[in-house]
């Protein structure tokens, strides 16, 4: 597979972590751990494109971070063959930087736009053209010498990632043939990506261990790989190399990874919507406020998982702590709240 980097991928990891993730990323379906009816059906389009030589159609791929979004789509390309380019919504800042980017693609490449929920509104409207027709219209010149061209490009296939679909307008997000949203992974899954992963790090791990660090992860992927490696270190230097079921728990309990996973940001947010108002409900950018977090931050990483276990709701007045927050917390909720919770 040809790679074309145009820009920084995944702005927040340092190289380091880059290089880890690279390493560890899977590069086919085959090696792509659940996520199974996105990936079922993605093997049905990719093949039946490949058999009609016609590019894939568009696709897009949401959800929270780390699940695997970007790895999705260098798989896409690597099973259809197919050269890919890369490149992020903050990026493209002009139209002429798209319009340089898509006429430089030959036909049935795949172009990445990472963050598409990020795109200039100017970019983003000549991309629709692009992706409906193969064909965009640039303005040449400016003042009375301006004309506009039309330039034909080579089919491809656009794939969008974004951990914020809420935010894309509904023109882009109607030219997506293909829209698929991933999911956490439980526990099971997890476990085997962790012991994939300690194979490809060549770190002996017990079974139970790699469960530890898997249910421990928040259900996602990268995490897991980071606690991995972290671990790694401690049964190096604390232990014989190999990850026990004791050793995953003192690097856990270092890395302040509470019992049932949640991270020091998710306990602090609880934490603050439980003692600093009543439990809610509350408004997100107060919540954000008294964290000392960005607002965007808490909705898109630590809210989801929050809301999908069950620590956290969404009313129509702001977010409210559950009685299952109260427990993991271990504050008993103020008198008279106990109805708060009847019928949950
Ligand atoms: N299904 C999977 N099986 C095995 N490893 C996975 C899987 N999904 C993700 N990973 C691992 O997790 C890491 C992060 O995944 P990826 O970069 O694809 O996430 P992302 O959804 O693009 O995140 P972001 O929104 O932050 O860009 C990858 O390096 C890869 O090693
Ligand atoms: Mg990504």
């Amino acid at each position: 597979m040809r790679e074309d980097y145009l820009s920084g991928d995944d702005e927040s990891l340092s190289p380091k972590d880059k290089d880890f993730e690279k390493a560890l990323r899977p590069l086919s379906f085959e090696d792509f751990t659940g996520q199974f009816k996105i990936v079922e059906n993605l093997r049905v389009f990719v093949l039946a494109a490949k058999n009609r030589n016609e590019p894939l159609d568009h696709v897009l791929l949401h959800g929270p971070p780390g699940l695997g979004k970007t790895t999705l789509s260098h798989i896409i390309a690597n099973e259809l063959n197919a050269g890919l380019k890369i490149t992020s919504g903050p990026v493209l800042d002009k139209p002429s930087d798209l319009a340089g980017l898509l006429t430089n693609l030959d036909e049935g490449d795949v172009l990445f736009i990472d963050e598409i929920h990020r795109l200039n509104p100017i970019v983003e409207e000549y991309l629709y053209s692009a992706m409906e027709d193969f064909r965009i219209d640039i303005m040449l010149d400016s003042g009375p010498n301006a004309r506009s061209v039309q330039i034909s490009l080579s089919p491809f296939t656009l794939i969008g990632a974004t951990t914020r679909s809420g935010l894309l307008t509904s023109p882009l997000r109607a030219r997506f043939g293909i829209n698929s949203r991933l999911e956490y992974y439980d526990a099971k899954l997890l476990t085997d990506i962790v012991m994939r992963s300690s194979g490809i790090l060549n770190t002996p791990i017990d079974e139970i261990a790699a469960y530890e660090i898997a249910r421990r992860s928040r259900g996602t992927p990268r995490i897991a790989n980071m606690l991995l490696r972290r671990t790694r270190d401690f049964a190096e230097v604390k232990g014989n190399g190999t990850i026990t079921l004791e050793i995953s728990k003192i690097a856990l309990d270092a890395l302040d990874v509470d019992m049932n996973g949640l991270d020091e940001m998710d306990n602090r947010i609880l934490l603050t919507i439980i003692e600093k108002f009543k439990g809610g409900p509350v408004g997100l950018s107060t919540i954000a406020t008294a964290c000392s977090e960005e607002a965007e931050t808490i909705e898109e990483v630590y809210e989801p998982f929050l809301i999908q276990e069950g620590y956290l709701k969404r009313t129509a007045r702001g977010r409210m702590a559950t009685e299952l927050a109260y427990k993991h917390l271990k504050i008993k909720p103020a008198q008279g709240m106990g109805g708060l919770f009847e019928g949950m």
